[in-house]
């Protein structure tokens, strides 16, 4: 079967900072355009130029500044600058599309920036980048006329006060404008170190990135599918919705809003506020990834509920999963606690779950605590764990630039202490799924085998069979060994892997029934070293 997502789209760079300070285009070879004085310029000028701006694209710096500067999170700083520009549906879509595109092929335009400019971009002064980024995505990847986007940046870098780089960001970006994009993939990619440095400038990637999720599609026997996941990280994910069970009858809301393709709870909204949506502002149904709920409904449909049934969900800010383990436990009498160690994520929780009913208690705990105050006391355990987050480069747009493989390090070791955590809170016999939004190897496939490796008792359910029952057989090649992985390209969901746990309990059916075998390769029997997933 071939990938879900269309054809690939061009674009994309690295990150950090500068790699080449040689100039390789004409201009650059010149030495570029001249930057001027960076300070600022004068006050009555700023003003003026601010007002001269088209809002979309004031909104847009605005977010992209805040992101850079302060490392702001722009899927939630946008739609509150939005609202406050009060800007229309058209011009608010713009600015998403300025923001978003932006900030995930960022890379990119920093090669065609350093290659015009003949220096670092790290030499440039920060919001005179930011300037020059905007417009570049606008030059190279939109259909705005040139001499708007370059007019627009020019009036940007005047409201910023820095009238004096003015005459540079119009130089630089008029000689963007004199060479086709095509040949500007051609000429940045001719400068690529190898074959990993091509694709990560090319779909605006960091190195260590491409040769993360490289491994993982090759776990799956997927390699070739690479530049199709790229593409399809810088696509714009399509808004999911969940209908919650027993809460909102997902028939009467698809009347006005199609099924999504797997989740039998989800729904697909094509544009528009999902608060306009009744239901949405009940709190029945909710905004979620198809992934999401398939991770869930994983777990809460391993196997059938019996009443008085005890769920923990040990990671679960902001609620997201609970809320449909909530009402999945409310609908068979089962019941949940819920575990969140920031506060204020935890406050989120009891948000998500409001319209839930039934005593769903929000603990603030550090998850590694929990099961050794409770051994043995929970039929099932979600463990959504912190994550790299890997699989939702699509949702946050400058997430792929601050992450490092010190973080995989990090993440790996509270990974594994979550899990032994959620095993010794699982009752004998019980499930556990063990969840993240990152298909990097080290913190999927490595984080089971040590566990297995570390409890003979344990076994893998087949992940891949319950969400075939779950998706009714649709769900195409998720399978990766006894659990599974999903695909942006490929399933349209963020990159969720999952894989399902249980103990064997001495004499007890259901058990018997859903597991499969145990997969000894998984327990780590051949694992190889993956040390060097973590390096760049
Ligand atoms: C991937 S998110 C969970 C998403 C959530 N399940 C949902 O669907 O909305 C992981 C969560 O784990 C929390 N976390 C991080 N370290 C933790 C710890 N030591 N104990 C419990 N929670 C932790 C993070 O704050 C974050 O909210």
């Amino acid at each position: 079967m071939s990938p879900r997502s269309g054809a690939p789209r061009s674009g994309g760079p690295r990150h950090g900072g500068p790699r080449r300070s040689g100039p390789q285009s004409g201009a650059g070879r010149s030495g570029g355009p001249r930057e001027g004085a960076a300070a600022g310029d004068g006050p009555g000028a700023h003003e003026s130029s601010e007002s001269a701006v088209q809002p979309a694209r004031r909104v847009a710096l605005d977010v992209i500044r805040a992101v850079n500067a302060d490392d702001a999170y722009a899927n939630l700083l946008l739609p509150a600058r939005v609202r406050r520009a009060g800007l229309n549906t058209a011009d608010a879509a713009l600015a998403t599309e300025l923001t978003y595109g932006t900030l995930r092929r960022s890379g990119y335009y920093d090669r065609i920036i350093e290659m015009v400019a003949g220096r670092p971009v790290a030499k440039i002064d920060a919001p005179v980048r930011d300037v020059l980024r905007l417009a570049a995505h606008q030059l190279l990847s939109m259909r705005v006329a040139p001499h708007a986007a370059v007019h627009e940046a020019v009036q940007q870098v005047r409201s910023l006060g820095k009238s004096s780089a003015s005459g540079f960001v119009n130089g630089v970006l008029r000689t963007i404008t004199r060479t086709d994009r095509e040949e500007w993939l051609h000429r940045v990619q001719g400068e690529a170190a190898s074959e990993d440095d091509r694709l990560a400038v090319l779909h605006s990637h960091p190195v260590w990135i491409i040769g993360a999720l490289r491994d993982a599609l090759a776990a799956q026997g997927r390699e070739s599918e690479l530049t199709y996941l790229l593409d399809a990280d810088n696509s714009p994910p399509r808004v999911g919705l969940v209908a919650l069970p027993g809460l909102a009858d997902r028939r009467t809301v698809s009347a006005r809003l199609p099924n999504t393709e797997f989740s039998p709870i989800g729904l697909a909204l094509a544009a528009g506020d999902p608060l306009d949506i009744a239901e949405v502002r009940a709190g029945t149904v909710r905004v979620q990834d198809e992934g999401s709920q398939l991770a869930a409904l994983a777990l809460s449909r391993a196997r059938p509920v019996a009443a008085g049934e005890r769920w923990l969900d040990l990671c679960a800010g902001p609620g997201g999963k609970t809320a449909v383990l909530a009402a999945e436990a409310a609908v068979h009498g089962a019941v949940v606690l819920a575990n969140e160690v920031a506060p204020a994520r935890a406050q989120l929780v009891r948000n998500a779950i409001a319209a839930v009913p039934g005593e769903t208690r929000v603990l603030e705990l550090d998850g590694r605590v929990v099961g050794p105050q409770n051994v043995g006391a929970f039929d099932r355990v979600l463990i959504d764990a912190p994550c790299t987050g890997l699989g939702a480069l699509r949702r946050r747009p400058e997430s792929r630039w601050r992450k490092s493989p010190d973080d995989v390090v990090e993440l790996t070791r509270l990974q594994s202490e979550l899990l032994e955590s959620g095993l010794t809170a699982l009752r004998p016999g019980g499930v556990l799924a063990y969840v993240t939004c990152s298909p990097h190897l080290a913190e999927t496939r490595d984080i089971v085998a040590g566990a297995l490796a570390a409890h003979p008792e344990l076994r893998q359910l087949d992940t891949g069979r319950v969400l075939a029952e779950i998706t009714d057989g649709a769900l195409p090649a998720a399978a990766v060994g006894l659990a599974a992985q999903l695909w942006p390209h490929r399933h349209g969901t963020d990159a969720m892997f999952i894989a399902l746990l249980t103990t064997a309990a001495h004499g007890d059916p259901s058990i018997e029934t859903t597991m499969d075998t145990v997969d000894d390769e998984a327990r780590g029997a051949d694992r190889p070293d993956r040390s060097s997933d973590v390096t760049p």
